[in-house]
C-alpha cells in the first residue's frame, strides 16, 4: 500500500469542507476549553487525538532509543494512515516519549545477518515511512526533545517544521558515512530540500552530527526552545500553520514535494534491490558489526 497522500488525494478542498474546526483558527476550540480528547496506542506508538485543535500527538515509545524496528515502522504508517483518514484530525507533532533520545535511526539489527528477504521487507517498510510521512496532507511538527542521528533525522526532515530542545548533549544529523554506510538518494533529496547541494553534500561525506546551535544556524531545525517548552511551542506553532487555508497549503506542499516523492516511487524496486545488494555484503556487514561492537564498549 503505497502511501502517496499528496499525490493521490484530491482531497484537500473536501477536508477543509468537513474540518470541524474554525477556519479562521483551528485552534480556538482548545483555547475555550472544550477539549475532547482521543487516546490510542499501538504498541510502540502513543496518541493523543485533541478533537478541539485537530491536532494529535504521536510518540515514538520503543525504548530505549526508539530505533525503528520493522514493528515500529510498520506501526508508524498505520498511524498516520489512521489520522490521515480521520476528519477530526489535521495536524500531527511528532515527538519522542523516551527521555533524551528522539529516535536512534533504523534498527541496526534489522540490517545484520538477516536473509536478502528480511531486508527487502524492512526497506520497503523504511521507504513507506518516509512516503507516508513526507507526503503526509496533514501539518506535521517535529518536536525534537533528544538526539536524532540518521534515519530519525530524515523523519524531523520529513515534517513540515521542526523544534528542537536546546541541550548541548543533543545532536541530530544524518551519519551513515560514520557506520560505512550511505544514505541514499531520497535522504539526500529531503536534506538537499532543508539545507541545498552544497551542506547537504559536505554534510552528507562527513555524516555531520550537529550539536543544536549549529543545526539552528544551518536550517536544519527551525527553532531551539528550552527542554520545557518543545511541547508547549510545537502546540502554538501548529496553530499556525493549521490557520492557513488547508486546500491551499496542502497544494503547495505537493508542489514542493511531488518531484522527490515520484523520484522514489517510480525506482521504489530498484531501491529495494540496491539496498539488499549493498547491505547483504560482507564487507558492510563487518562495519555495521564494528559499529555496534563500538556502541555497546562505550558503556563499559
Ligand atoms: C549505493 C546504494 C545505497 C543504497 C542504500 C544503502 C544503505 C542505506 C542503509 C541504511 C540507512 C540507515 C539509516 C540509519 O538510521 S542507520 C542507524 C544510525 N543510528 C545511529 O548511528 C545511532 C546509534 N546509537 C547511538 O549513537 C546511541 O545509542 C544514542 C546516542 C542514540 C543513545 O545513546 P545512549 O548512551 O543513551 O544509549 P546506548 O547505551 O548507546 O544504547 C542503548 C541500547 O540501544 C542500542 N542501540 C542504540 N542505537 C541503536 C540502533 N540504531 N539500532 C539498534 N540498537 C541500537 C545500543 O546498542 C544499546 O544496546 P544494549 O547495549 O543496551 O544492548
Amino acid at each position: 500500500m503505497a502511501a502517496l497522500t499528496l499525490l493521490r488525494r484530491g482531497s484537500a478542498p473536501a477536508r477543509l469542507l468537513s474540518g470541524t474546526l474554525n477556519a479562521r483558527n483551528p485552534c480556538i476550540g482548545a483555547t475555550q476549553g472544550c477539549h475532547l480528547r482521543r487516546h490510542f496506542s499501538n504498541n510502540k506508538i502513543l496518541v493523543e487525538l485533541d478533537e478541539a485543535s485537530g491536532v494529535a500527538i504521536m510518540k515514538l515509545n520503543n525504548p530505549p532509543v526508539n530505533s525503528l524496528s520493522l514493528e515500529l515502522l510498520t506501526e508508524f504508517c498505520i498511524t498516520i494512515e489512521k489520522l490521515e483518514m480521520d476528519r477530526s484530525c489535521r495536524g500531527v507533532i511528532l515527538t519522542s516519549a523516551a527521555p533524551k533520545i528522539f529516535s536512534a535511526g533504523l534498527d541496526i539489527t534489522e540490517m545484520c545477518g538477516k536473509s536478502a528477504e528480511h531486508y527487502a521487507a524492512f526497506w520497503r517498510a523504511v521507504q513507506e515511512l518516509w512516503l507516508t510521512l513526507y507526503g503526509s496532507n496533514m501539518v506535521t511538527i517535529a518536536a525534537i526533545n533528544g538526539t536524532s542521528p540518521a534515519a530519525g533525522c530524515l523523519m524531523a526532515m520529513c515534517c513540515d517544521f521542526r523544534i528542537m530542545a536546546d541541550n548541548p548533549k543533543y545532536t541530530i544529523g544524518l551519519n551513515e558515512t560514520q557506520l560505512g554506510i550511505v544514505a541514499p538518494f531520497w535522504f539526500k533529496d529531503t536534506m538537499t530540500n532543508i539545507l541545498g547541494h552544497r551542506l547537504t553534500e559536505q554534510s552528507l561525506q562527513l555524516g555531520q552530527m550537529y550539536t543544536t546551535p549549529e543545526a539552528l544556524k544551518i536550517g536544519l531545525v527551525d527553532q531551539l526552545v528550552p527542554e520545557d517548552k518543545v511541547q508547549s511551542t510545537a502546540a502554538a506553532v501548529i496553530c499556525n500553520w493549521l490557520a492557513v487555508p488547508a486546500h491551499a497549503r496542502q497544494i503547495t506542499k505537493s508542489m514542493m514535494r511531488k518531484q522527490n516523492i515520484e523520484r522514489l516511487v517510480n525506482h521504489r524496486e530498484a531501491d529495494i534491490d540496491n539496498f539488499v545488494n549493498f547491505i547483504g555484503k560482507d564487507s558492510i556487514q563487518k562495519s555495521l558489526q564494528v559499529y555496534m561492537d563500538r556502541l555497546k564498549q562505550r558503556k563499559q
